[in-house]
């Protein structure tokens, strides 16, 4: 009896494995199949592919001067039935020598957004600011009633009363903020008033202006915050105003020198801030090698920004430029932490070649940082191993209870749907924390590197699991079998023992 028992058991425990190897591959498949759908919606949601409401980019044209008239600059003031001037709703607000005008020429391409083409210097000037708004009005281009005007004026950024004109003026308005290495911006604008400089004394030598070191250190050799080149590129000093009066999420920070190497990657961030339809592609962007810079493309033709972007810097030492950036580097740790953004030239990138710059540079709240780690970690581990040991104990039952699909469903779909879930939000909290650079790539890999080993000594120190990724018990649930059959044999002895018993006691009672 105990050999046909043993035999029985054997059988419903292949079978029950059978059962359990086809709801797995049923998993996997599922598994793979939502993942390939998640990743073919997200790429139309977020990559260069928009099949859903695409608007007819030929449909919406300029209402104030066609793209070929601005590409090839005889752009004329055309007035289209049925556009009116709007105040900006979108305002670039610096900083100077950025990338301030890229930026305003490539939003232009998008058929929803409408520009100035002058700096008004409505917010930062006095004289134009009495003037009142509907002087500020008639700077603003003509558009339709669904287009957004755009107006750019890199002065705000360091004005003390724009923050609180804008806002006087719409609560709600958009702000788009670009920043570039402190250093070269500051050489950049340094460049451009030798250039004007020049230009305006009948284009003298260069060199009858004041050297770069000697404009940007003072006579003790520290460098002089009193010259307006360097106290511009000093960010966290005038971005702290901004956000007295607007909500972090109203300003967008652009990427500077992002947007020289990869316009289309900052463009379609623009693009998301702003909620536009995602229009701009790759290919409105061609790099010139004459003019080593990107240019820009549409359906009309092809623009270039002119002879005054994108000029040759003047020869700028090592030591000056280390000198520079030790300077810089506490308060562009700052401006990443206000921002909370993490430009890798902003706070680590630059250290990587200069050895004496790498003691200089500020690591951020380390203690914090760690202290988080920890409990992250403890916190993380106690989970997975409660969410186990809940898993198991529903196994065990699920075993007693003889249950196949129950059992399949609590040893073999269950932890691996947990597992798999588990693994997929990372991976998407990960994504995009890098996208909302709030994290570099590196950090999310030492992250999961790091997730990786936790869980591998979370499994290592429980006793009753192997680093099989099985989650199956066997001597247990044979164990349990046995005992399921034992007790079931008796209760069948015990029952027939208690009907022979009624039997013979109501036989007797007949009889008597
Ligand atoms: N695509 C493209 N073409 C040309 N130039 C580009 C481009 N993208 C960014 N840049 C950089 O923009 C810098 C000028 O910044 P701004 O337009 O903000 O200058 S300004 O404040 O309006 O004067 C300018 O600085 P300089 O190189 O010092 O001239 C450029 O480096």
């Amino acid at each position: 009896m105990d050999r046909s028992k043993t035999v029985h058991l054997t059988v419903k425990n292949n079978v029950t494995e059978r059962a359990c190897v086809a709801w797995r591959k049923r998993f996997w498949k599922l598994a793979f199949a939502s993942l390939f759908l998640c990743g073919i919606i997200s790429y139309i949601h977020w990559g260069d592919v928009q099949v859903f409401g695409r608007p007819n980019v030929c449909s919406l044209t300029d209402p104030e001067v066609s793209d070929s008239a601005l590409l090839n600059g005889t752009a004329r003031r055309i007035h289209v039935k049925g556009t009116s001037r709007h105040l900006p709703s979108i305002i670039i607000i610096g900083a100077k020598k950025c990338g301030t005008r890229a930026l305003l020429e490539m939003m232009n391409l998008h058929p929803r957004i409408r520009r100035t083409t002058r700096e008004v210097h409505f917010f930062d000037r006095d004289v134009n600011y009495l003037n009142g708004l509907p002087w500020y009005r008639k700077r603003m281009p003509f558009s339709f009633p669904d287009q957004l005007t755009v107006e750019k004026t890199p002065g705000y950024f360091v004005s003390p009363e724009a923050p609180v004109r804008i806002r006087a003026m719409n609560k709600d308005v958009k702000l788009l903020l670009i920043v570039r290495d402190p250093v070269i911006r500051t050489i950049s604008d340094y460049t451009q008033v030798v250039m004007t400089r020049n230009q305006d004394e009948n284009d003298q030598a260069e060199d009858s202006f004041p050297q770069f070191e000697d404009m940007v250190f003072d006579v003790n050799g520290e460098v002089d915050t009193s010259y307006k080149a360097v106290r511009t590129s000093i960010y966290a000093r005038f971005f702290p105003t901004w956000l007295e009066y607007f909500k972090r999420e109203q300003i967008h920070v652009v990427d500077g020198e992002n947007l020289v190497t990869n316009p289309f990657e900052e463009m379609r961030r623009v693009e998301i801030f702003l909620g536009v339809e995602r229009i701009l592609k790759p290919s409105n962007f061609w790099f010139s090698e004459e003019k080593g810079f990107y240019c820009l493309r549409n359906e009309n033709g092809d623009k270039c920004l002119g002879p005054s972007k994108g000029r040759k810097h003047p020869n700028v030492s090592k030591e000056v430029v280390s000198k520079l950036r030790v300077f810089y580097s506490p308060f562009n740790v700052n401006f990443s932490k206000l921002a909370d953004i993490n430009f890798t030239w902003l706070v680590s990138g630059f250290y990587c070649d200069d050895e004496h710059l790498k003691e200089t540079a500020v690591v951020p709240n380390t203690i914090s940082d760690v202290v988080l780690l920890v409990v992250s970690i403890c916190s993380s581990s106690l989970l997975w191993y409660t969410v186990e040991k809940i898993m198991m104990r529903y196994a065990a039952v699920a075993d007693e209870e003889s249950s196949e699909r129950f059992s399949c469903l609590w040893r073999a779909i269950w932890p691996r749907l947990v597992c798999f879930l588990s693994i997929v939000w990372a991976v998407v909290c990960g994504g995009s924390r890098i996208k909302d650079r709030r994290h570099h790539w590196w950090d999310v890999l030492t992250g999961a590197v790091l997730g990786f080993v936790v869980a591998f000594f979370t499994i290592y120190v429980d006793p009753h699991r192997s680093w099989s990724h099985e989650y199956e018990y066997p001597q247990k649930s044979e164990e349990v079998y046995k005992e399921l059959s034992r007790k079931k044999t008796d209760d069948k002895r015990r029952n027939e023992k208690e009907l022979k018993l009624i039997a013979s006691s109501s036989s007797n009672l007949v009889c008597s």
